[in-house]
């Protein structure tokens, strides 16, 4: 157990912002200043930076057939690749769903289409071009586990791989609670409806405004439009403040599902992209934990701001009240798992992939609460244990209080 504790410790300390948790390491004086890296002037990539990553994105050979089908499994570890890479994996998920014959869409245009959703992905903790691949990495191992091929047409599977790409761009790092409590231009814009999703959507357009990106540019009228409205449906899907609507509606129509119903299909749809974006619990372990870092470090760096700005805090985000077991234990029983289940319940191969991993999930953030807790407590004793010594009226005679853990308490007192 003390080697368990140990290396939650390790864990814990390694993330710079949880030092506040107090438990280890001494706690800074004053308010905690907002990460320089927040700057808005850093946010953006730099034209050095973003041309460097292209020139070795076109430099770049075909991926073996062992990356090919790796691709396809949610066991894909993001973390060994870079930028440039991750742009030739995007490139061959839309080449093994035959979407470059079936669509006409030119290599150049696949390629110049990629860069420009790169580029338009900011230098932040979570809501980066690596959220982005691992969403759509995602997507497209669900696409291939459920065999969706077989069940709904090529350009519902293009604009589902295609919202997942563009779900996210020109995320800032602060939520919609802070867009419109900061009253900022997104907010104004869009009226506090959904002010980010409605952003990333209309950044997608753009992008594919231009001739020389727009992968869909060979796409008949009808089918153009089509896809532009089940991109907007799902990205717009993916606003969080959403989530039971969605989740209901799905539960309603599971019993008479039908792969045939525009309407079913929809929804599945929107359930999809919901399930590949908050899905890094159900990778391994090793993949997953450094995302809840980031999450964390970008959550923490909102809250910062709300309080620097006298906003109010998102009590999700709070450093001094939020910790990573506490973060995910919740998030785990009430929002994924009830998701996931539904999924399952229409795919049921996706128990073993996506449910079970993170069930397991569940069980390992439960026990890092628990010997967070006896570590507290553990820690508490001891303080009490040095004052009653240091105080001028000499160690208390009276017996300490039991420790809820039932833990003997001399134990400690002693050490
Ligand atoms: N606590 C917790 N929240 C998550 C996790 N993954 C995603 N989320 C939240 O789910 C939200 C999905 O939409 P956003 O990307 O806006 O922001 C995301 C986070 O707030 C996770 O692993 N843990
Ligand atoms: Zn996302």
């Amino acid at each position: 157990m003390k080697k368990q504790v140990d290396s939650f410790r390790e864990k814990l300390e390694s993330v710079e912002h949880l030092s506040w948790l107090g438990l280890f390491k001494e706690l800074s004086e004053g308010p905690h200043k907002p990460s320089p890296f927040y700057h808005k002037r850093t946010l953006r990539k730099t034209r050095e930076e973003v041309e460097h990553v292209r020139e070795k994105f076109l430099q770049m050979r075909q991926v073996s057939e062992e990356v090919r089908q790796y691709l396809k499994t949610p066991t894909f570890d993001n973390w060994q690749w870079e930028d440039a890479e991750i742009m030739v994996l995007l490139q061959v998920m839309y080449t093994d769903l035959d979407f470059i014959a079936t669509f006409n869409i030119e290599p150049e245009v696949l390629q110049h289409f990629l860069f420009e959703v790169y580029r338009r992905y900011n230098n932040i903790p979570f809501h980066n071009f690596k959220h982005c691949f691992c969403v759509t990495q995602m997507m497209y191992g669900l696409i291939w586990m459920t065999d969706l091929r077989s069940k709904i047409d090529s350009i519902e599977l293009l604009t589902m791989l295609t919202s997942a790409v563009c779900h996210d761009l020109d995320h800032t790092g602060y939520n919609n609670a802070y867009q419109i409590n900061a009253r900022t231009e997104l907010a104004l814009r869009y009226n506090d409806i959904s002010p980010l999703e409605n952003h990333h959507s209309a950044v997608a357009f753009e992008i594919l405004e231009k001739t020389e990106s727009n992968i869909f540019r060979n796409l008949a009228m009808e089918q153009y439009k089509r896809i532009r409205e089940g991109i907007i449906k799902c990205i717009l899907a993916t606003d969080m403040t959403r989530h039971n609507e969605i989740l209901n509606k799905f539960k309603s129509i599971l019993p008479v599902f039908d792969f045939n119903n525009k309407d079913h299909k929809d929804v599945l749809m929107m359930i999809l992209i919901k399930v590949s974006d908050i899905s890094n619990e159900a990778r391994p372990m090793e993949v997953a934990e450094p995302w809840l870092d980031c999450l964390l470090q970008e959550f923490y760096n909102q809250s910062d701001m709300e309080k620097l700005e006298g906003l109010p805090v998102t009590p999700f985000m709070d450093r001094d009240k939020v910790t990573k077991p506490s973060s995910q234990t919740g998030f785990i029983r009430f929002v994924l798992l009830p998701l996931f289940i539904e999924l399952a319940n229409l795919f049921p191969c996706l128990e073993q992939h996506i449910v079970d991993p993170v069930r397991k999930a569940l069980d390992y953030y439960m026990e890092m609460e628990k010997a967070l807790e006896r570590e507290k407590l553990n820690r508490t004793q001891n303080e009490k244990a040095t004052k009653s010594k240091e105080s001028p009226a000499g160690p208390q005679t009276g017996p300490d209080p039991q420790p809820a853990s039932g833990q003997a308490s001399s134990k400690t007192v002693t050490k």
